[in-house]
């Protein structure tokens, strides 16, 4: 359960939201406050004022797991095995179960032949999938993901969904400007000058939106 009251922090100014879902995608316009949402739900920001609680603890006590748009901003290490084995390593886990780690969060990702390469010599989408081995190998409760499918192939994206779908996070909020990836959540979420304007399955979302550009174009298409 995420559960969110009285927040104003930058641009958000939202005074309650209980949001039970697993696979929450988070939508709306540039600027209307989505990646704030996300940081302030992955502890890397404080709020100002209000408080958010996530399975009944603080986000910075919580195993969170962050894929962003611009990985190159959030890798840390040179050669990708280091980059996805960071986190078990900051738990001193010892070698072997780091080694275990690592090599089953890049199969399951797809990029076991990329664990020698130098991180500056990928390929952006290859940069989104190792971000993305790196949160799954730090087993985290929340994953958030902030739109880490607007640079990818579409068989890389559908890659991407599968492997989050299949991650054992509790709370998924996944911030994405790709409506037919929002159509597959389990709960949608649009925002709107730092407000939530609207909240409910994508059927009913959608169903308010139907008439604006955020309607899902599968959608559209299936009549
Ligand atoms: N560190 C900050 N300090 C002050 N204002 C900020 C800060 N970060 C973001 N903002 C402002 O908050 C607003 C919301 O930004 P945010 O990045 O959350 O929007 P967004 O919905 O994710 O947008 P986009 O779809 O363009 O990524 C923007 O007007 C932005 O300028």
């Amino acid at each position: 359960m995420i559960r969110i009251n009285d927040l104003r922090h930058r641009v958000l100014d939202i005074p309650d939201l209980m949001l039970d879902s697993r696979h929450i995608a988070v939508i709306g316009p540039n600027g209307s406050g989505k990646t704030t949402l996300l940081e302030v739900c992955s502890g890397i920001d404080e709020p100002g004022t209000g408080t958010v609680r996530i399975l009944g603890r603080s986000p910075s006590s919580l195993r969170v797991g962050w894929v962003g748009e611009f990985p190159d901003r959030t890798l840390l290490f040179s050669r990708v095995y280091d980059e996805i084995a960071s986190t078990p390593r900051f738990r001193h886990q010892p070698c072997p179960e780091t080694e275990r780690i690592v090599r089953a969060a890049a199969t399951q990702v797809g990029i076991g032949h990329l664990l020698e390469k130098r991180v500056s010599t990928l390929s952006g989408g290859e940069k989104a999938l190792a971000a993305l081995a790196a949160a799954c190998a730090g087993e985290p409760e929340v994953l958030l993901l902030d739109e880490a499918d607007s640079h990818l192939d579409a068989m890389t994206a559908e890659r991407l969904r599968q492997v989050v779908q299949q991650s054992p996070a509790a709370h998924i909020l996944w911030c994405t400007q790709s409506m037919d990836a929002a159509a597959l959540a389990d709960c949608v979420i649009f925002m709107e000058g730092g407000r939530v304007r609207y909240k409910g399955t994508p059927e009913e979302v959608f169903e308010v939106l139907k008439t604006t550009c955020y309607y899902p174009t599968v959608w559209r298409l299936r009549g």
